[in-house]
């Protein structure tokens, strides 16, 4: 099996940083992923949960399918959650929360693969790091209406606070950014943002991933130190 992913690495690839499952969609799931990898999306998490989530063979048949378009793009495919369905899929890689399995019992499961963990706090995100997280998922940063248990908003002030406090792995900012956000949430110290809303429910769907993606770039260009919101 191939090497952890390089820092320098991960940071491209969570720029832009698409979350789906079918429950967020309003078109077809791949048509989605099709146009958001034409817009430039730079990974893509398989999270299908929430009500009216699909389950058994639908489930898995919906993920391999996305899978091979993120394959065919050579863009990673990481399945939130679901640890047994990663393995099973050959997936790139995992993101779980502070509920699910721990990480350090999912990194040896995983290999090598990608791990993502989500973290709200200083200590929560020393421990992902020392039980092996590639890169932290920080949030939500806004307000969503993407996840019903979302724990409190944090505003972009926690990802000062995290790169302040030496927090130096690969971040990426999530719940409800949007392109006019991705600068603040940028400046405050993340290297990428994930979406779910922002590009799910556009219209034009890589036209909203492209924007995004311009932002994000554009943004990191003039990075400096993490700044204070
Ligand atoms: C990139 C990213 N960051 C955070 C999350 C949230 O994970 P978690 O807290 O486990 O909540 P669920 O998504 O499982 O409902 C994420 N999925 N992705
Ligand atoms: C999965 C998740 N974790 C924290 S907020 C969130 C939902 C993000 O969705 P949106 O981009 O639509 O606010
Ligand atoms: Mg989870």
């Amino acid at each position: 099996m191939s090497a952890r992913i390089l820092p320098e690495m991960m940071c491209q690839h969570l720029q832009v940083y698409l979350v789906l499952g079918s429950v967020n969609c309003l078109a077809e799931p791949g048509r989605i992923v099709q146009e958001a990898l034409a817009g430039g999306t730079t990974m893509v998490q398989f999270r299908e949960k929430g009500r009216g989530a699909l389950t058994g063979a639908p489930r898995i048949e919906l993920a391999r399918r996305l899978q091979e378009q993120c394959r065919r793009a050579g863009v990673p495919f990481i399945v939130n959650d679901d640890v047994e369905l990663a393995l099973e899929l050959d997936a790139d890689g995992v993101h779980i929360g502070q509920d699910d399995e721990s990480s350090d019992s999912v990194r040896e499961r995983i290999g090598n693969r990608i791990l993502g963990v989500s973290a709200h706090t200083i200590e929560e995100a020393r421990r992902a790091i020392l039980q092996g997280a590639d890169y932290l998922g920080v949030g939500p940063i806004y307000p969503t209406l993407s996840k019903d248990d979302a724990h409190a908003v944090q505003g972009p002030v926690i990802l000062y606070e995290l790169r302040k406090a030496g927090i130096d792995v690969p971040i990426v900012g999530i719940g409800g950014i949007t392109a006019d956000r991705v600068e603040e949430v940028i400046r405050a110290g993340a290297d990428g943002v994930a979406v779910i809303s922002a590009v799910t429910q556009a219209e034009r769907i890589q036209a909203a991933a492209e924007k995004l993606k311009k932002k994000v770039v554009l943004s990191i260009k003039h990075p400096g130190v993490s700044q204070k919101p």
